[in-house]
């Protein structure tokens, strides 16, 4: 038997009422199940903000004092561009609301420290800078629009910036200013208008082009252009379409044969641009392209600037390759005064109007009032863009399992010994359920949740959770276990595996050397079942101490004595062996913190050889 001085004592690095007085988030061990939903968990949120003190006479000061504490409680969220009312109204029922439009760079990084949310649309460039100057505070980019090519989306992650867009309410509008564009720039209808207004009637010079039994060839093929093929077939246009992602039946379905790039640009009279700026989508039509283009093409870009190379376009304009060009969206917004581009004769442009008609306006700030005011409760998102969608009835059904993971994290990692470092993390799930149907993604990241944060300063939530694992070189890695015995519930178990990692709790270590620790949900609480190669059962409500000792007669007694003589609670109390009057593991549920002075005491009794506190 292991001498009582051969016994440590283990207390975790910092213990849970520490932590929460660093940290400036709420950690889902303080988060019950029942609540979750509508806890900020997922994102870490804090909701209880700093306000200014407005002036009030002393006769209102119960008043005063009322509506600030209401105020505090309300997150507040900066709103950097036109909305239109129908959100802003819904945004006011839950948040203090700042309306401050043209915002510079700095004005904007000024002010980004005192918000939870930050709304844009195109106008606004959410730069790294921005992230970090909010330091932290800023939980929510919402994107009243579809395009987030002006948000820094690494940035956003790396800071767990959660970002949402409202990708469907302005599609109509987009697709209808596309059509827009495409007849009035065959119809020379903006600059007939301009001949006119200077006192002109030129009617030959302003002949046009028909668009009846034309070939239109729709790049991007996504919602913008699916409905611009569906009005253009309805004037009459052969339409194609080229998108690598599309599936071929929507686009059967809607009657455009889908092509190769080279095809669809040699085909068309006309080519209409509907993918989003990517990297590997900005300057794709350059002179490289226009070389391969019908000659006298027409092109209409209400996507994205970026996607054209314009120097390219001027050159091809000037040569007679693209005949004309309609343009809503341009490489720098708003554009330079003497731009070559936008004085074209060829040429007829706007100023990013595509989702600006009242209706999708209205559409569009409902959306996005929705989702930020969703993610600030710490809802999944539906339209989020750097975190896993996870639809709600998924995530209900997977709360308590959410839970469970964070909590075996951060047991696993509080019984790593000192100075081992984690670097192979393994979770392995067992189910019944096929792989397509149960997303492991947010499981995933609140294990990574659990191992990171007690070990660490970084705050870690649904959005960073790869990314810091990355930054730490910790290598997770996940398992399917095949289980049919419990189809109705999403997962039978879940369990953590440390690999190459000594423990300061021997026990924990698998026979294969592993910290290993698993757990159930049972009746919606997460329960640990197993540590090491011993069976326990102890629900993971408040803290936990572990011992392993020699089996025998009245050791219950002698530990919850000295716990009841200190007042520690007690919740739960399991016992797992490896035969009778061997070996051990009691795993103690506590509510409170025992002091160190307890624990020290537990860690005398004979038969104890060694155990360890954890806080949950
Ligand atoms: N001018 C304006 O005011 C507006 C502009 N937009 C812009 O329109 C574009 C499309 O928007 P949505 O249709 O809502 O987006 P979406 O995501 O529904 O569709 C984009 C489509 O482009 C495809 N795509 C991606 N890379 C491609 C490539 N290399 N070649 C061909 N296709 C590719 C995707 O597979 C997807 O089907 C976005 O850039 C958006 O920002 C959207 C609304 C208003
Ligand atoms: O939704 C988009 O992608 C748009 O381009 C619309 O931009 P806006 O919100 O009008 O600045």
């Amino acid at each position: 038997m292991a001498s009582v001085a051969a016994k440590s004592l283990h207390l975790p690095a910092a213990t849970a009422a520490e932590r929460s007085s660093l940290t400036p988030y709420s950690t889902a061990a303080s988060v019950s199940f029942s609540s979750l939903r509508s806890q900020s968990s997922f994102l870490g949120l804090r909701l209880a903000l700093p306000l200014k003190t407005p002036c009030f006479s002393k006769r209102t000061e119960g008043r005063r004092l009322r509506i600030e504490a209401a105020a505090a409680a309300r997150p507040t969220v900066l709103v950097a561009e036109k909305l239109g009312d129908a959100g802003l109204d819904l945004l006011r029922g839950f948040a203090n609301v700042d309306c401050s439009y043209n915002l510079a760079p700095e004005e904007l990084c000024a002010k980004i420290s005192l918000c939870d949310a930050l709304i844009v649309r195109s106008g606004t460039k959410v730069t790294r800078e921005v992230f970090e100057a909010a330091k932290g505070r800023l939980k929510v980019v919402g994107r009243a629009g579809v395009g987030i090519d002006n948000v820094d989306l690494q940035a956003a992650t790396e800071h767990g910036c959660l970002v949402v867009n409202a990708p469907t309410a302005n599609t109509v509008a987009a697709a209808e200013h596309g059509i827009a564009l495409l007849a009035s720039m065959a119809r020379n209808v903006a600059q007939a208008d301009a001949s006119m207004k200077a006192g002109k009637w030129q009617r030959n010079k302003y002949v046009g082009v028909s668009l009846v039994g034309k070939t239109l060839a729709v790049m991007g093929f996504g919602k913008v252009g699916s409905e611009v093929a569906r009005r253009a077939k309805g004037l009459g246009m052969h339409v194609i379409a080229h998108d690598p992602y599309a599936p071929a039946d929507r686009a059967r379905a809607i009657g455009v044969e889908l092509v190769s790039f080279d095809e669809a640009i040699s085909a068309a009279d006309f080519i209409s641009l509907h993918m989003p700026l990517t990297p590997s989508t900005a300057k794709l039509f350059n002179d490289e392209t226009f070389a391969k283009v019908k000659k006298g093409v027409r092109i209409i870009n209400v996507a994205r600037g970026g996607v054209i190379d314009e120097d390219a376009l001027v050159r091809a304009l000037d040569d007679g390759t693209v005949a004309q060009a309609a343009l809503d969206v341009f490489t720098v917004e708003p554009t330079p005064k003497d731009s070559k581009l936008v004085m074209h004769e060829k040429v007829t442009v706007t100023p990013h109007l595509g989702a600006s008609t009242v209706e999708a306006q209205e559409g569009v700030a409902i959306e996005i009032a929705e989702a930020v005011i969703g993610a600030l409760k710490g809802e999944l998102a539906a339209t989020a863009v750097n975190a896993p969608m996870v639809p709600a009835e998924v995530l209900s059904e997977l709360a308590p399992y959410v839970i469970l993971a964070e909590k075996l994290g951060r047991l696993a990692v509080q019984l790593v010994a000192g100075g081992s470092g984690v670097k192979g993390v393994k979770v392995v799930y067992k189910s019944a359920r096929d792989p397509d149907d149960l997303d492991t993604r947010i499981l995933r990241a609140m294990v990574t949740k659990g191992i990171i944060e007690p070990i660490s300063s970084v705050f870690v939530n649904i959005v960073n959770a790869d990314y810091t694992a990355k930054q730490r070189g910790l290598r997770i890695s996940e398992e399917r276990i095949f289980h049919d015995d419990t189809p109705e519930i999403p997962l039978d178990s879940i369990q953590v595996q440390l690999t190459n990692v000594e423990s300061k709790f021997a026990s924990a270590l698998s026979d294969a050397g592993d910290i290993r620790v698993e757990g159930r949900v049972k009746d919606g609480i997460p329960h640990l079942t197993l540590v090491g190669s011993f069976s326990v059962d102890v629900s993971l409500e408040g803290n936990l101490i572990l011992c392993r000792q020699v089996d025998q007669p009245g050791m219950i007694g002698h530990v919850g004595r000295i716990l009841g003589n200190q007042n520690v609670n007690i919740n739960f109390m399991s016992v797992g062996r490896t035969a009778p009057r061997k070996h051990a593991i009691m795993a103690i549920g506590v509510d409170e913190e025992p002091d160190k002075e307890t624990l020290k005491q537990i860690g005398e009794i004979p038969a104890i050889e060694e155990f360890v506190f954890l806080g949950l």
